[in-house]
């Protein structure tokens, strides 16, 4: 491989293009004479696009085909949102930059409502997402939840089309294509907790690659590293795949970590909440005590029902 290029192995939806682009732009802005190419891919979880996702099951659906083409050095680094990155990597491999986050949030879009509080009883809203469906329907048991896949732009038209009332969708990937202006509203964090690393970019590499690891360096964003390895650790503790209804949003105040999540039943009739206070240091002692508290009020319950009795000790 030539000593000035690095490749980047990217799935070809347009979000993923947009994160590819934007780490090829900061990477040659940061190194003059490096050339960035994207290579891009097909995954698993763009061809399966009639199911809910919760229902392929497998954890890291969008990343084993790019993981694949590191390890068989087709590419050097593969660019992923944070919010579709398993716990585990295979051998040899792993996350080494954080990318400043973007807005976490979840968006309500809707053409005809400004708010969830405006849809009348019966209204549609469209989400494949576990958690934004048991945090909806815990608020309002009287709206109807009907799956919505596929990327961006797709869910968008089947709102225009007439499919749904409103939809929701993270803030992040709507701002990055340009789409802000199709937001009504932003979330709080209160009324739906953000998954996982929701709004942020994170780099892949071969974990020997020296060369590529000192390119990335600059790219990584301390403050979003700590706040997604808390959420990361509680998600990691809870064993938490997609099939299970999970927030969890860390944030940073005056140097103090701040991290909330919450386990759910899908239909939102049962919802176990926490939070914890602490050192950014301990951020993943944090994300842990906090996983083992919900645990004991009622996630184990939850998450055994969902994986038929198999739930985290
Ligand atoms: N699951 C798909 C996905 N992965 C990341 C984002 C949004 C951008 C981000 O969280 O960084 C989306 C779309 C969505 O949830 O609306």
């Amino acid at each position: 491989m030539l000593d000035n290029v690095l490749r980047i192995a990217t799935r070809q939806s347009p979000l993923a293009l947009w994160q590819a682009q934007y780490v090829k732009q900061r990477l040659e802005a940061l190194h003059p004479g490096l050339t960035v190419e994207l290579v891009p891919m097909v995954t698993r979880g763009d061809v399966i696009l009639d199911t809910p996702l919760a229902k392929v099951g497998g954890k890291g659906l969008f990343v084993k085909e790019l993981e694949l083409a590191l390890l068989e050095n087709r590419a050097d680094i593969a660019v992923h949102s944070m919010k579709d990155v398993p716990v585990e990597f295979p051998e040899g491999l792993g996350l080494v930059t954080i990318c400043e986050r973007e807005d976490p949030r979840d968006a309500f879009v809707s053409n005809h409502y400004s708010d969830i509080d405006a849809l009348p009883a019966g209204s549609i809203v469209g989400t494949s997402s576990l958690r934004r469906q048991c945090q909806l329907a815990a608020r309002r048991p009287d709206l109807v939840i009907r799956s919505l896949r596929g990327n961006v732009g797709t869910r968008l038209s089947k709102l225009d089309n007439g499919d749904y009332d409103a939809i929701i969708l993270a803030v992040a990937g709507l701002k990055r294509l340009g789409l802000e202006s199709r937001i009504r509203v932003a979330l709080p964090a209160e009324l739906s907790l953000p998954a996982v690393g929701q709004g942020a970019v994170g780099i892949e590499c071969r974990l020997a690659d020296e060369r590529t690891r000192m390119l990335l360096a600059p790219l990584n964003h301390h403050e979003t590293t700590v706040r997604v390895a808390a959420e990361r650790a509680m998600n990691t503790r809870l064993e938490g795949g997609c099939q299970v209804p999970i927030g969890s949003y860390a944030e940073l105040h005056d140097g103090e970590l701040w991290l909330r999540a919450l386990v759910g039943a899908p239909d939102g009739s049962k919802m176990v909440r926490g939070e914890r206070r602490g050192h950014p240091d301990d951020a993943v002692q944090l994300g842990i005590s906090l996983a083992e508290e919900l645990l004991d009020n009622g996630a184990r319950e939850i998450l055994a029902d969902v994986y038929n009795g198999d739930a985290p000790a």
